[in-house]
């Protein structure tokens, strides 16, 4: 759970190139071109179908590309959505926390005293110590992805694949996630939150934008004009605030836009 603090380079944790994958059909994503070094939050954006789980599925090994080339020099976490259908489970936040250890014990040992301690801190480190005998199916949406997160330190990811970790969530839930992915990046660990909110995604150090194809990909400041959100989202996009970033009539937080209704889960 060290290795990322220590970490002296700053080669990148994720390298894509002309990256194109689907389904055994037309491709969900084609042509995506990016890098992400340590130490950084990315806004993943796009509409529904847009291609962001598909990008993620791909990183994490779980779809075959079609073509391109990825470069994923340590390990990859994901904190996927939880759904209700599936929480029924009797497992409590520490299994769950535990599960990060699949992969990397020999395939003859079994998580002992000093794995249960270790995820007991990684439990501890995303704030939810007293939760570790509490049956996950019990806990609120907040917490979940948060055991979700601590699991992945246990897997000591060093990038983080957080897919719409905010969908459903209250306000206090949703800041206590934010300050941990703020304190991930800090750590040199980088996460890519894949997230249907354009303003939060401008609070974060970069933003990628597909559609199918990679519309942008940069700073947030740099890139979400309104072309590009138009691009990103289709026509289906009302942009607000008018003018391109610096010109008058632009806000201070930049170009707003209304998005379509979406099919958010109700995670809590
Ligand atoms: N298991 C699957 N089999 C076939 N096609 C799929 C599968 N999963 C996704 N697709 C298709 O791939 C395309 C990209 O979907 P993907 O789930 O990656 O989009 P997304 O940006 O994550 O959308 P959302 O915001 O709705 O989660 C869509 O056209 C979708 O229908």
């Amino acid at each position: 759970m060290e290795a990322a603090k220590n970490s002296t380079t700053d080669a990148p944790l994720v390298r894509v190139k002309g990256l194109s994958a689907g389904y055994g059909g037309e491709p969900a994503i084609v042509d995506l071109d990016f890098e992400v070094g340590p130490g950084v939050r990315v806004g993943v954006l796009g509409q529904n179908g847009g291609g962001k789980s598909t990008l993620f599925k791909v990183l994490l090994g779980d779809l075959a590309p079609y073509g391109g080339e990825i470069e994923l020099p340590y390990r990859c976490g994901t904190v996927p959505q939880t759904e209700r259908s599936r929480l029924d489970y009797p497992v409590t936040a520490l299994d769950v926390a535990l599960m990060g250890y699949l992969g990397r014990l020999p395939w003859w040992r079994r998580p002992g005293r000093r794995e249960r301690r270790e995820a007991l801190e990684a439990l501890a480190r995303v704030g939810l110590a007293e939760k570790a005998n509490a049956r996950f199916g019990t806990l609120s949406g907040g917490q979940r992805q948060r055991v979700l997160v601590a699991r992945a330190l246990v897997q000591d990811a060093r990038l983080l694949l957080l897919d719409e970790p905010f969908s459903g969530l209250d306000s206090p839930s949703a800041e206590l996630l934010d300050r941990l992915i703020e304190r991930l990046a800090e750590e040199g660990r980088s996460v890519m939150i894949a997230t249907h909110d354009l303003d939060q995604a401008r609070s974060w150090d970069l933003v990628l934008c597909l559609n199918k194809r990679q519309i942008a990909f940069g700073a947030p400041g740099d890139v979400l004009t309104r072309e590009v959100i138009e691009a990103t989202y289709g026509a289906q996009v009302t942009v607000i605030n008018g003018g391109r970033k610096g010109e008058p009539g632009e806000r201070r937080r930049g170009l707003s836009a209304i998005l379509p209704p979406h099919h958010h889960r109700d995670e809590r």
